[in-house]
């Protein structure tokens, strides 16, 4: 197939390298027309992912406009808060009946609209053209190759099939699944919590305590999920509990590594300034908060990320207010 890569950061240059190896004729678009030319002449990229060869099937360009031409697949990896506006550029190129993905995890301010939600609206598609990719997927590793699954949900699913066998690999498999909410939930809340995993873990907080925000942190997930009409058990696959334990876990995570600032006393600005990839939660908190506010459902981890980022709150602070919430029934 042909496929389109719009995003040459971490994930969007990982997975045009998966989309090649696959056997896809790929073009990936950079913003900066140095970059693009850098990977042509060299088939790396020379800001992201080092050293990472992309293949003989990925090419790159500055435009837009070239890289959708005759794309079936178009891929959409760029930050969160910027794809209203990149594709209110782009809408108008892109093929009728293309595949649109998703692979950004996170949930737009202000509309508190999911990323799938923001494709339908600005980039006038429907729905069923719409498939998300979400899983335990660090860019990092899948550069080098390592093994990894993930999940393409689309409510279409021969379209989610289809993309399954066009970006299955050696080392990248995907499972498909038609709950798109659910998916796109686990992956957008899961940077709320390792944005708390990383502050309890610089504040030198144990085991014990890491294991209680994994596991509650995917309960208030899935407590959202539901209200929202997802399937609960999504939650226990892979772009639940599956990212959830793998952005928690690995210090290659930015949100982990986000919040390791913030613990470790560093204000909302300087954690920003020691910061150079996309932390999608440190955004994202406030509009999980509001859309979580908005069904009634609570969300006490999530009101805690908000408050240390947005409110200046003293992590110590946030920990009391965490464990001196009402007892309750699990
Ligand atoms: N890096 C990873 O391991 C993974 C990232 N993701 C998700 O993928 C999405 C993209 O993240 P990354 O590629 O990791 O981020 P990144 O920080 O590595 O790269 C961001 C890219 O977006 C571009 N960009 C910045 N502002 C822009 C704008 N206004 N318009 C267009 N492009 C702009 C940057 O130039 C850069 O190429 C995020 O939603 C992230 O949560 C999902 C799975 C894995
Ligand atoms: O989504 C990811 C892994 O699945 C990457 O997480 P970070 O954005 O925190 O690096």
């Amino acid at each position: 197939m042909k496929a389109a890569v719009l995003g040459a950061g971490s994930w969007g240059t990982a997975f045009a390298k998966i989309l090649g190896d696959a056997g896809n004729d790929v073009v990936l678009w950079a913003r900066r027309p140095e970059i693009a030319a850098a990977i042509r002449e060299t088939g790396c990229n020379p800001e992201y992912l080092e050293g990472t060869r992309l293949g003989e099937r990925v090419t790159a360009t500055a435009s837009a406009t070239e890289a959708i031409k005759g794309a079936e697949l178009v891929v959409l990896a760029v930050p969160s808060q910027t794809l209203r506006t990149n594709l209110g550029d782009w809408a108008a190129d892109l093929t009728a009946d293309s595949t649109l993905i998703s692979l950004m995890k996170g949930i737009e301010l202000g509309t508190t609209q999911r990323m799938s939600e923001v494709i339908v609206e600005a980039g006038r598609v429907a729905p069923e053209r719409v498939a998300v990719v979400s899983g335990p997927n660090l860019a990092g590793e899948i550069a080098l190759e390592q093994p990894a699954a993930t999940v393409v949900a689309c409510t279409d699913i021969d379209r989610a099939t289809r993309v399954q066998r066009a970006i299955t690999t050696p080392y990248f498999r995907p499972y498909t699944n038609d709950d798109v909410v659910g998916c796109e939930l686990g992956g957008a809340v899961k940077n709320v919590i390792a944005l708390a995993f990383g502050i309890a873990h610089a504040m030198g907080l144990g085991d014990n305590t890491k294991a209680t925000l994994i596991t509650r942190g995917l309960a208030e997930t899935a407590r959202l999920g539901v209200a929202l009409g997802a399937d609960p058990l999504t939650f226990s696959g892979l772009a639940g509990l599956g990212d959830l334990v793998g952005t928690c876990m690995s210090p290659l995570s930015r949100n982990r590594t986000f919040g390791e600032h913030l613990g470790r006393g560093k204000t909302l600005e300087q954690a920003q300034a020691a910061t150079r990839y996309t932390a999608e939660g440190v955004k994202s908190c406030l509009a999980i908060r509001d859309l979580a506010r908005s069904h009634g459902v609570e969300m006490p981890i999530t009101e805690q990320v908000e408050r240390v980022c947005h409110e200046g709150v003293d992590p110590k602070v946030a920990v009391a207010a965490l464990m001196s919430r009402s007892t309750k029934a699990e």
